[in-house]
């Protein structure tokens, strides 16, 4: 059995991910971490904590949906205090600092970082990639839908998306992204990939890769209409990456893509 330790045990992904390891064949609940506490019930053993240095010891790999600074300071336990286990991070919205941090940590450890644990999303980012170059001459667009609790903008999927939609063209996406319109700011530029977001309701997560031409467009949509579908992949990615050496993978490396 892999022990699985969780950070973000009681958000809305994480709980989900607490009851999918009890019915899981290979992998098991083994630690939780909490920032304030835990109003769930968890398998009798089970280690509730809010140190990560006590959740990495008590766990085979950590799975983490959370928030920017929780991933922090568990990528700074790696790091700086000699954690060693491997880490599939889901979590989104982290600033410089912290992505020069998951890549430090990469280095000791294996991490798997998606900002986007379905497969439908790993297979998006393929067929963008294709899109956006084949289709050079067409503007590209990005909108994403979430639930209103959503605190981050845009989506890290979003980002993702666009990523791959700017390096097929060879371009460089923080020099060509516009994530927002508003007042008189002239024509679009030839280049520029918008990245809107909506906010609203319960949706799970919904995001259109929209490519768009004079006489013709065509629209990609991946729509998650379930959160089982991220904390399902995110195990999966869990159960492969423990078998990995240190270094930093993407969930398309785990699914062979
Ligand atoms: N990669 C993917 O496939 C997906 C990624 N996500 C990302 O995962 C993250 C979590 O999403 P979601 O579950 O909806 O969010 P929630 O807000 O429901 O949960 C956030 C969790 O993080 C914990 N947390 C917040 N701040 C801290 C802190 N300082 N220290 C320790 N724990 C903290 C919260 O604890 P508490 O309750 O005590 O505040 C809570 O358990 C987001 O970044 C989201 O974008 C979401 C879905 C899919
Ligand atoms: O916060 C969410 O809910 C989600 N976050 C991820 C993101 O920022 O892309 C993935 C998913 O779309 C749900």
């Amino acid at each position: 059995m892999i022990n699985v330790g969780v950070v973000g045990s009681t958000g809305r992904v994480g709980s989900l991910l607490i009851d999918d390891l009890q019915s899981d064949e290979q992998a098991q609940l083994s630690a939780c971490h909490v920032f304030d506490e835990l109003k769930k019930s968890v398998p009798e053993g089970t280690v509730v904590t809010n140190e990560m240095k006590v959740l990495l010891e008590s766990s085979d790999v950590v799975i983490d949906f959370s928030a920017p600074v929780a991933t922090e300071s568990l990528l700074t336990e790696i790091v700086e205090n000699g954690g060693n286990k491997p880490l599939v991070i889901a979590t989104t919205g982290f600033n410089k600092h912290q992505q020069n941090l998951l890549l430090e940590a990469s280095k000791k450890v294996p991490i798997l970082y998606a900002t986007n644990m379905s497969l439908g999303v790993a297979v998006l980012n393929k067929l963008v990639s294709l899109a956006s170059k084949t289709l050079r001459e067409f503007d590209c667009e990005i909108v994403e839908q979430h639930h209103r609790h959503k605190v981050d903008s845009p989506s890290g999927t979003a980002l993702t998306l666009a990523e791959h939609a700017a390096r097929a063209r060879d371009l460089d996406l923080d020099s060509v992204r516009v994530s927002g319109r508003d007042g008189v700011i002239g024509a679009r530029t030839k280049d520029e990939i918008g990245v809107m977001s909506l906010r609203g309701g319960d949706i799970v997560g919904r995001h259109t890769v929209g490519l768009y031409n004079d006489g013709e467009f065509i629209e990609l949509h991946h729509t998650a209409t379930s959160r089982n579908t991220f904390s399902r992949g995110a195990i999966k990615a869990a159960k492969w990456l423990v078998n990995q050496e240190p270094g930093l993978y993407s969930i398309n490396d785990c699914l062979g893509l």
